[in-house]
């Protein structure tokens, strides 16, 4: 599909999952690769990160500062130590919501949104780091004592409304940067609507509030491994900013020149992974709430298992630890999880452009068009399309996978959230199938982080994270369904693809 926009060249729209995963797999970088569209978006939130750079050597330098940050031992010993008190604090957050509105929904967009910021910052700055989005809620819900009092009919199906609190001037600035994203998006040109934004004092104060941060963080860093130098192993990495200040000290002292701690591609990799990791986050999340609430069975089911898998918790009466939640060899928590980021579709299309004229499915798709991939589309969250072998390119013909073995979910109605799809039976050493299931994250397609050399680069990090949060919430409390009205699956489009009501219905359950 092609559309055409007043002012604006066509965008080719790929539904075809195979299609889309031939483009992202074989033909990237060298025929398609991450479009203008996307930098014109996020340019003046982020200057400079790799998630808008073509991929080249600048890609390439970039990357090089990151590495390691997804490793499973940085994972495991820095990052989720750190996300796991930002969740329990929602935790602790939700247990005074649930008693207060007794029975009733409240809407949870705001915590859930919050603590994914808080937990970023935490990945990113380590627990020494000051600035909460989610205490001044938790300090304005500490006024509130007993339930709502309302127990009246008329008012059992209406939301509870609580009190938000107001965001310190960090968090403030970095919501703000987040928001102003979502305003230039859809607008007819985005660099315009960036330049007048960048005229307004609330724009100006937040860019400059991040640079602040930003450099701070970097400076505190450095100072850690100046005290340490000599001794660098020594150095306790507490957070990613320790980590990329370190790498760039090594790769200095390897190359025999000065270090940069604060060239612009370390100070937009840091705000990056905020930019990255925050919304896409919450907004899974926030997808997750809603599809566990109104699938009691699936949520049962879940928390039976997690009970299950981690029963020295459940004996002792209370939660997990983060390395428990790491380590739990849970099937279906998998099975859950993948498809929350299936049926969410948190980000509907995945951007690239055209570097050489050339074809999609038969048509001519000339240098410079955008070409956007949907992640909800055909074969993925409906049946398959019929494509002609004939009109595929030349790599999806070559690979081993090729012509006429399309995957697809037509087997099981790709509508429906039914986790148990992503469960496939497990062979002994001799290939027969045995009576248990395994989880199989290539049982169907799905494209939640996309694909080839520029799927997302936080991918295992979001794993950690929607692992520690969706086990805490299910944990601790029983999701019920919210009123009609107050559960409807309509999405609002922004950066990513927000549910437009992520309402709960939560009771504590005894640990
Ligand atoms: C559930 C959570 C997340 C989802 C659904 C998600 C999804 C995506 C998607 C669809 C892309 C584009 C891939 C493509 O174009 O092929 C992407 C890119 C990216 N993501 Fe994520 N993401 C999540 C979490 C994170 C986190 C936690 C971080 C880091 C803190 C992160 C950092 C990035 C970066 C840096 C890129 C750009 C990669 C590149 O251009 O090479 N993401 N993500």
């Amino acid at each position: 599909m092609q559309i055409f926009l007043p002012l604006k060249p066509p965008v080719v729209i790929v539904g075809d999952y195979e299609e889309a995963r031939d483009i992202l797999m074989r033909r990237c970088p060298r025929e398609f690769d991450r479009s203008k569209l996307l930098s014109d978006l996020l340019q003046g939130a982020l200057p400079d990160a790799h998630i808008m750079l073509r991929t080249d050597d600048t890609f390439r330098g970039h990357r090089r500062l990151l590495q390691d940050l997804m490793s499973p031992s940085f994972l495991r010993d820095v990052a989720a130590p750190n996300i796991y008190t930002q969740a329990y604090q929602l935790v602790r957050l939700w247990e005074t919501k649930a008693r207060v509105a007794a029975g009733r929904s409240f809407d949870a967009s705001d915590d859930i949104f919050k603590a994914a910021l808080d937990a970023v910052f935490g990945f990113a700055f380590g627990p020494s780091w000051p600035h909460s989005a989610l205490q001044p809620t938790i300090d304005a819900m500490g006024e509130l004592t007993g339930t709502s009092g309302e127990h009246r009919h008329d008012v059992e199906n209406s939301p509870v409304a609580f009190p938000e609190g107001e965001s310190d001037e960090v968090v403030a600035a970095t919501l703000g940067l987040i928001a102003a994203v979502e305003k230039v998006q859809g607008s007819l040109s985005m660099k315009l609507t960036w330049g007048l934004l960048s005229l307004t004092p609330t724009l100006r104060r937040a860019r400059r509030v991040r640079d602040a941060y930003v450099v701070k963080a970097l400076r505190d860093a450095a100072d850690l491994v100046n005290q340490a130098s000599g001794h660098s192993r020594r150095l306790r990495v507490a957070s990613a900013v320790d980590h990329m200040v370190l790498r760039e000290q090594k790769m200095a002292d390897n190359a025999g020149r000065r270090p940069d701690f604060f060239s612009s591609a370390m100070r937009g990799e840091l705000f990056g992974f905020i930019v990255g990791g925050h919304d896409t986050t919450s907004t899974t999340v926030a997808w997750g709430v809603k599809y566990l609430a109104d699938h009691a069975p699936v949520q049962d089911r879940l928390r039976d298992a997690l009970h299950s898998a981690c029963l020295p918790a459940k004996t002792q009466r209370r939660c997990p630890s983060a390395v428990e939640i790491l380590a739990l060899r849970a099937p279906y928590l998998d099975a859950v999880i993948e498809e929350i980021l299936r049926c969410g579709g948190t980000t509907p299309g995945l951007d690239r452009e055209a570097m050489v004229d050339t074809q999609i499915l038969g048509h001519a798709i000339p240098k410079g068009t955008t070409v956007l991939l949907l992640t909800q589309g055909p074969s993925i969250r409906s049946p398959p399309m019929r494509v002609d072998d004939h009109l595929r390119s030349a790599t999806y013909v070559s690979s081993a996978k090729g012509a006429g073995h399309g995957r697809s979910w037509s087997d099981h109605d790709p509508q429906a959230f039914c986790p148990d799809r992503w469960l496939v039976p497990s062979q002994d050493p001799h290939g027969q199938t045995m009576d248990q299931h395994v989880f199989d994250s290539t049982a169907g397609p799905t494209l939640a982080f996309g694909l080839g050399p520029r799927a997302c680069w936080g991918r295992r990090l979001a794993y950690v994270e929607l692992r520690l949060y969706l086990v805490l919430i299910v944990w601790n409390f029983h999701l019920s369904a919210c009123p009609p009205e107050l559960s409807s699956y309509s999405s609002i489009a922004g950066v990513t693809s927000k549910p437009k009501q992520c309402y709960v219905r939560l009771t504590k359950l005894g640990l």
